[in-house]
């Protein structure tokens, strides 16, 4: 140790002191304190030793931290107090302990005296390499530098971490946005699919003019119908009617009256008809009605019902409508006669082709009494057949 006089010592433990820098404090306490030490001044250098020894231990600077304890106990010597001499010798050893424990793992350490756990001697820490007794080293601890050179890429790959979570909320968020956009375009066409599958449910079943059932949709009902009447035994009331010298009034009025006609009349059989029955389009002129438990003495009455009511509306109505009246025909599903639907609709054809010999406007019920028509003039037809058959 190069020892300047104790004046020139404090001087620079005061810069020291004005740099605030805690290495040059600590480092400039100890070689003022050694200074004092060999001018025999120990208990002047005890309190710089201790404030040394608080300062190197706060910042972990083992080397300093040893050095003023080896000071401190040299300094009780000096007073002869041998043992607080002992704990500040104990002292220095734990600070030499934690320095080997530093430089222990270092390879390059290997071939370096300074580094070479050594147990007992004081002199296995590094020997100073300037000033005084090294005090003027760096104060930097290893062990902080590699801490934070570890740190660093923890940093590095929690900010990456970070990033890349944000990229993939992006990403979410986008597909989210996409998925919703994408609902609703499929909402929207199957919204539009069902109103087009009722359109079509509608047209298929419903007769666009009269809005009677279509020729197959009352095939249909009436099938079910004849089905149940059988199955409790109850009788079915089938009418078929047409519409008399229509044509004439298509040729005298036009089309369009002829329509009216058609939507007037198919209004008045809604008219007396329960919300049950069964109401049907053959095709052209030509409609069907069917009522559950209608039978041989109360379906002539509705037939004839709905016969005055339809030419009343066209007494009462436009002069198109002057001449209109209907021929019907009915025949009767019970037990006796069976509920077979082909043959249902023939009687109630033959009975329909009577009526319109008996003058037209009027009921016939269909009964084996009934000439059968000649297929010349009445070809036989049935439901199953399509309505150009007619
Ligand atoms: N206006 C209109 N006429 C139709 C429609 N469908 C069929 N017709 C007409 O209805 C008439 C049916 O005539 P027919 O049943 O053959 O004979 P009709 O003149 O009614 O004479 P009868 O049945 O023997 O009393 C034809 O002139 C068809 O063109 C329709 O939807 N609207």
């Amino acid at each position: 140790m190069v020892a300047g006089s104790v004046a020139d010592l404090e001087n620079k433990l005061a810069d020291a002191r004005r740099s605030n820098n805690t290495a040059d404090i600590s480092a400039a306490l100890i070689r003022l304190a050694d200074a004092q030490l060999q001018a025999g001044q120990a208990s002047r250098a005890l309190p710089l030793l201790e404030e040394a020894v608080t300062l190197s231990s706060r910042y972990n600077d083992d080397r300093q931290g040893r050095e003023a304890a080896l000071l401190m106990a040299k300094a009780y010597l000096a007073q002869d107090d041998a043992g607080m001499a002992d704990t500040w010798n104990k002292r220095a050893e734990q600070f030499r302990e934690r320095i080997e424990r530093q430089i222990a793992p270092r390879p390059e350490a290997s071939g370096d005296a300074t580094a070479t756990p050594a147990t007992g001697a004081p002199a296995v820490v590094a020997p100073p390499t300037n000033g005084v007794d090294g005090a003027e080293q760096p104060a930097a601890a290893p062990s902080q530098a590699r801490w934070l050179w570890l740190l660093l890429p923890v940093c590095l790959l929690l900010i990456w971490a970070w990033l890349r979570s944000q990229r993939k909320a992006d990403d979410l968020r986008n597909e989210t946005e996409r998925l919703a956009r994408h609902q609703k375009h499929l909402r929207n066409a199957h919204q539009t699919l069902q109103q087009q599958a009722e359109h079509l449910r509608q047209t298929a079943t419903q007769d666009a003019l009269t809005g009677a059932l279509t020729r197959q949709a009352f095939a249909n009902d009436l099938s079910e119908l004849l089905h149940h009447a059988q199955h409790y035994g109850k009788p079915v009331a089938f009418f078929l009617f047409d519409l008399d010298h229509f044509k004439s009034v298509n040729d005298t009025y036009g089309h369009l009256a002829g329509d009216i006609a058609l939507k007037m009349v198919a209004g008045v059989v809604r008219e007396n008809l329960d919300s049950q029955d069964l109401f049907g389009r053959f095709g052209g002129d030509e409609f069907l009605i069917a009522c559950m438990d209608g039978d041989a003495a109360t379906a002539p009455l509705l037939a004839e019902k709905i016969r005055a009511s339809v030419r009343k509306h066209a007494v009462d109505g436009h002069e198109s409508l002057h001449d209109i009246s209907i021929s019907v025909g009915i025949a009767i599903a019970d037990p006796e006669q069976g509920y077979d639907l082909a043959t249902l609709f023939t009687h109630a054809d033959t009975a329909l082709y009577a009526a319109k010999r008996a003058g037209r406007n009027c009921v016939r019920l269909a009964d084996a009494g009934l000439a059968t028509p000649p297929s010349s003039e009445f070809p036989l037809r049935s439901l199953a057949a399509t309505p150009n058959d007619a």
